[in-house]
């Protein structure tokens, strides 16, 4: 049988890793556990790899999946009879990591899958077919390879060494005969013969070596690509510069000379991050083409071409004036005219998870922010003795008593289907119960693909349970320095390297599968780990409490905002970074006005109080 060309083609480590990324999210796992009927699962899981770009059918992820299980259990036993049999699994400490979590059920599942039984266990009725293919795909990264030597699927551990030293032999022939594969009967029987005489361990050393030589084939084609693609590049970009200066004598020609634009006109880029491979294109670039590609190819198809987590395109570059402008148009874009057309809820109805004895204040900031900036309805879910005293502060929130009561989960829940963003953290507290229900509604909300903005004590949570979050490419976390050392210690196992927070806070974003990430400080540091905005807008030294509260609360606003315009509005940027770009530079024009009435007397509420002016400013003007 004829392996579709497109299915379990190559794999990029890039893909790989985002879809390990995908698949080991908690829920996901949970979703599959135990569940005969997965392809919703899977349905879900392409679409959000097609979200990062790329474009994979929910049977392929499947496949891919199962071959990666195989590779890791084939792996994993190998290395009990010899320590290093594992580094012939490429992404075995992923595997590890998320397979050690899984339920015992699950176990048992996926170390049939290992020892070649039976496959089927997550298979819909309708994929006979594509269970053929799983086998014929092998380990999935070289589905062109000459034989389809994952037809022959033992029935116990297979005893592999690399040195060709087995503990036991094997004996191939009676093995396939006590228990055959499940589908095997309909599978041509011509590789049976082909390998009939080779041992179990030398059939799968040959097909570990096929699949390396593939790979390496793959790597060097690609490398091949990369380099003609650039060198392109290059050319088209000499030819436009060609253009530009002719056009700039011409215009010399026929009029007078003007004086240089000012200084801080002239868009800078940042020293690039160091990268372990030269950065491939963009090299070259005149400064103002550079920051034209930052924005068409933010998302686009090149950075599948990417290998490695350290290796990706490096397009960061530094906010001067003029690159703040080119930015704030795009938020602009993303704001919602207000015409007499629309009913109430239409411009955003933001939920907020926070509020508890100690802390009211928090959460209302945030929520009231929220209305402030243009929201139509602002909700506060808290504790019951919190809720009280944040109705006080104002009628103009929903306050929902719910956080800490017996039926916390269901009672946001049903609010979930009317919210367009989730803002969890300010003023949640750090109380097990309390964690432990905004990590449940975190859960449901990314069912949903509600853009959820962490700060504060949420980030608390995200520190000890990073997966809750992880991956989740409508999630935003809003770390101050302090929130984001600890986030950071707790991803890479290693104290912060605190010279360079740019780099920083870019390893943070990839190793939480790219999610958005704000580090607030003097100058706000915006990345996705692909594309990096940093917002210096002018603000004050004036640091009270709460303006990070005024922070998220508003960008809970601008991410609905940015999430459910056209892409051309945001012209291919990451909606998470306009929206983050809006807020941060929001909050601090809001600090510079307040602080120019109260000086050393401002407080948030205060800079609530400049909201109206600061937004229109900035955006409107
Ligand atoms: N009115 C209200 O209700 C408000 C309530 N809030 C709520 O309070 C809860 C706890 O939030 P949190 O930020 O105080 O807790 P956490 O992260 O443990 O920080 C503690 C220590 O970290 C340090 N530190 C902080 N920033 C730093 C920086 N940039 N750079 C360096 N260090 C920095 C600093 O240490 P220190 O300098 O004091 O030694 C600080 O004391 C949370 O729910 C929040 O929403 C607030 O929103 C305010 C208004
Ligand atoms: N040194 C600074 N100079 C200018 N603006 C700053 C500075 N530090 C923080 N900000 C601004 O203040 C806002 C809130 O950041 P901050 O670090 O105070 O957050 P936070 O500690 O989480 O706040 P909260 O008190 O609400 O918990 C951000 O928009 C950030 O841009």
């Amino acid at each position: 049988m004829l392996v579709n060309a497109t299915r379990g083609f190559l794999w990029s480590d890039l893909e790989t890793r985002a879809l390990l990324n995908i698949w080991g999210e908690h829920d996901v796992q949970t979703a599959l556990d135990g569940n005969f009927r997965n392809s919703h699962v899977y349905r879900d899981v392409a679409n959000r790899l097609c979200e990062l770009g790329f474009d994979r059918t929910p049977d392929q992820c499947r496949i891919r999946v199962k071959s990666l299980k195989r590779q890791y259990f084939q792996a994993k036993e190998g290395s009990r009879k010899n320590g290093q049999y594992h580094k012939m699994c490429k992404f075995y400490d992923e595997m590890e990591r998320i397979l050690s979590n899984r339920s015992l059920f699950e176990r048992q599942d996926i170390d049939s899958v290992a020892v070649g039984g039976d496959e089927t266990m997550d298979e819909d009725a309708e994929s006979t077919e594509l269970l053929q293919e799983a086998h014929m795909d092998g380990m999935g990264e070289c589905s062109f390879m000459e034989h389809p030597v994952k037809t022959e699927y033992p029935p116990c551990p297979i005893p592999v060494t690399v040195g060709g030293m087995s503990s036991f032999p094997t004996k191939p022939s009676s093995l396939s005969k006590t228990n055959p594969p499940a589908s095997s009967s309909s599978r041509p029987r011509r590789s049976k013969k082909r390998f009939a005489n080779m041992s179990l361990e030398k059939l799968m050393e040959k097909f570990l070596e096929q699949s390396m030589e593939a790979e390496d084939n793959f790597y060097r084609l690609e490398q091949q690509r990369l380099q003609a693609e650039d060198k392109r590049r290059e050319e088209e970009h000499s030819r436009e510069l060609q253009m530009l200066q002719m056009l700039g004598q011409i215009f010399n020609g026929i009029s007078t000379p003007s004086p240089a634009p000012p200084p801080s006109c002239i868009p800078q880029t940042i020293p690039t991050v160091p990268l372990t491979r030269p950065p491939c294109g963009n090299r070259n670039h005149p400064p103002a083409l550079n920051e034209f590609a930052s924005h068409s190819q933010a998302a686009g198809p090149g950075l599948l071409m990417e290998e490695g987590e350290t290796q990706f395109i490096e397009r960061s570059f530094s906010l001067g004036t003029a690159r703040m402008d080119s930015v704030i148009p795009l938020v602009r874009k993303t704001i919602p005219p207000l015409t007499s057309k629309k009913h109430k809820g239409q411009d955003g109805r933001i939920g907020i998870i926070g509020g508890c004895q100690e802390y009211t204040g928090a959460p209302f900031f945030a929520a009231i922010s929220a209305l402030k900036v243009g929201a139509d309805l602002s909700h506060v879910f808290c504790t019951k003795d919190a809720a009280p005293v944040i109705k006080s502060y104002s009628p103009e929130l929903i306050v929902h008593p719910v956080l800490d009561g017996p039926n916390a989960v269901e009672e946001m829940e049903k609010w979930l289907p009317r919210l367009h963003s989730l803002v969890v953290g300010p003023g949640l507290g750090r109380e097990e119960m309390l964690l432990k229900n905004a990590k449940e509604i975190i859960k449901r909300a990314k069912l949903r693909g509600i853009p959820i903005i962490i700060d504060a004590d949420g980030l608390w949570l995200v520190a000890k349970e990073p997966s809750v979050i992880q991956g989740y490419q409508r999630g935003i976390l809003t770390p101050n320095f302090m929130e984001f050392t600890r986030l950071y210690e707790a991803m890479h196992h290693e104290p912060l390297d605190s010279t360079d927070h740019k780099r920083s806070a870019q390893q943070l974003s990839i190793a939480m599968g790219h999610l958005t990430l704000v580090l607030k400080g003097e100058e706000d540091i915006i990345t996705d780990g692909k594309n990096m905005l940093t917002c210096s807008q002018e603000g004050s030294g004036r640091r009270c409490g709460g303006q990070g509260d005024l922070l998220s609360g508003s960008l809970g606003v601008f991410a609905h905002w940015a999430f459910s315009s056209p892409p051309d509005a945001t012209k291919g940027m990451n909606p998470s970074l306009v929206a983050a770009f809006g807020a941060t530079s929001l909050t601090r024009q809001c600090n510079r006005q307040a602080f120019h009435k109260h000086s050393r007397s401002t407080t948030t509420s205060d800079m609530i109080q400049e909201i109206s002016s600061a937004f229109k400013k900035l955006f409107e003007s």
